[in-house]
C-alpha cells in the first residue's frame, strides 16, 4: 500500500533549489529518511505533513494532496523542537493537545501508555530525561491514532540505550498499523527500518529494504553501501 507519493518535487528555500525534482513512494511498516546534515530531510518531511511551500511537483498522502483537511487528524508530526509545555505534567499536556484536537481525555490516557510513560503521567516534563522528554512529543503526535507518522530526527542528542529503546518503541506503532517515517543522520540507525530512503543534496540516491541496499552495493553495512554510492555518484557527476 502506498502511503506517501511524491512526483518531480521541487522546493525552493533561500533563492536556492533544496529538492530538486524528487521521486519516490513510501509504504507501510517503519521507513527511515538517512543523510548527512543539511541534505534537505527536514524539507521533505515538511512537504509531506504540508507545512512547505513547494514551487513544483505533486506530494499525495494517504490518496490526498498533502496538508489537505482530510489529512488533519491521519498524520502526527513531530517537528525537532519540541513543542511541549515544561511547566505541566506529562499527562497535562497530553489532555491539553487532545483537547486542541476535539478528542476526550481518554485519548489523552492511551497514548501516554502507548510510548511507555504510564509510571511518569504525573511528571512535570521540564524535569523528565531528554529521552523521555523525547516520547512526550511523540505521544502528541501519536494522539488520535494517525495512520501516518512523520518524526523529524526525533533521536538526535540521545544516547545509545535511549535511541535503541525509542526505535523498538516506532517498530511498535508501526505493528500496530500506523506508518512510521523518521529521518536520521545515524546510518546505524538504518538496520531498525523495513524501508530506507537514502539522502544526499536534495536527491534520493537509494532507494529499498536495508538488505537490498546493502547487496546492491556490497556493503556489509549501510555505512559503508552509503559512501559507496556517494562515490559512485560524485564519479558519474564528474564524468
Ligand atoms: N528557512 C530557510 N531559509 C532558507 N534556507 C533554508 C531554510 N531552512 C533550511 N534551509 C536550507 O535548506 C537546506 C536543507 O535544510 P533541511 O533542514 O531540510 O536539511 P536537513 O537534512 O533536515 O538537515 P538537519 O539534519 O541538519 O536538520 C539547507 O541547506 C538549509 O540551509
Amino acid at each position: 500500500m502506498t502511503i506517501v507519493e511524491l512526483a518531480g518535487l521541487r522546493v525552493v528555500r533561500g533563492g536556492r533549489a533544496v529538492l530538486d525534482g524528487l521521486d519516490l513512494s513510501v509504504g507501510a511498516g517503519v521507513t527511515g529518511l538517512l543523510g548527512p546534515s543539511g541534505c534537505g530531510k527536514s524539507t521533505l518531511l515538511r512537504s509531506v505533513v504540508g507545512v512547505q511551500r513547494i514551487a513544483a511537483g505533486t506530494v499525495t498522502v494517504l490518496g490526498e494532496p498533502a496538508g489537505s483537511p482530510p489529512l488533519r487528524d491521519r498524520v502526527g508530526y513531530q517537528t525537532q523542537s519540541s513543542s511541549v509545555y515544561d511547566d505541566l505534567t506529562v499527562l497535562e499536556n497530553l489532555r491539553f493537545f487532545a483537547r486542541v484536537l476535539g478528542l476526550p481525555p481518554a485519548a489523552a490516557d492511551s497514548t501516554v501508555a502507548a510510548v511507555d510513560l504510564g509510571s511518569h503521567r504525573d511528571a512535570v516534563v521540564g524535569r523528565l530525561s531528554g529521552g523521555q522528554r523525547s516520547r512526550v512529543g511523540l505521544a502528541v503526535a501519536l494522539l488520535g491514532n494517525p495512520e501516518l507518522l512523520v518524526l523529524d530526527e526525533p533521536t538526535v542528542g540521545l544516547d545509545p540505550v535511549l535511541r535503541r529503546d525509542l526505535w523498538a518503541l516506532f517498530n511498535r506503532i508501526a505493528e500496530a498499523g500506523t506508518a512510521v517515517l523518521v529521518s536520521s543522520h545515524v546510518m546505524d540507525e538504518a538496520e531498525r527500518c523495513d524501508g530506507l530512503l537514502l539522502m544526499r543534496e536534495g536527491r534520493i540516491i537509494a532507494q529499498g529494504t536495508p538488505v537490498e541496499i546493502k547487496a546492491r552495493q556490497g556493503a556489509a553495512d549501510i555505512e559503508t553501501a552509503f559512501l559507496a554510492l556517494v562515490e559512485g555518484v560524485d564519479r558519474d557527476g564528474a564524468a
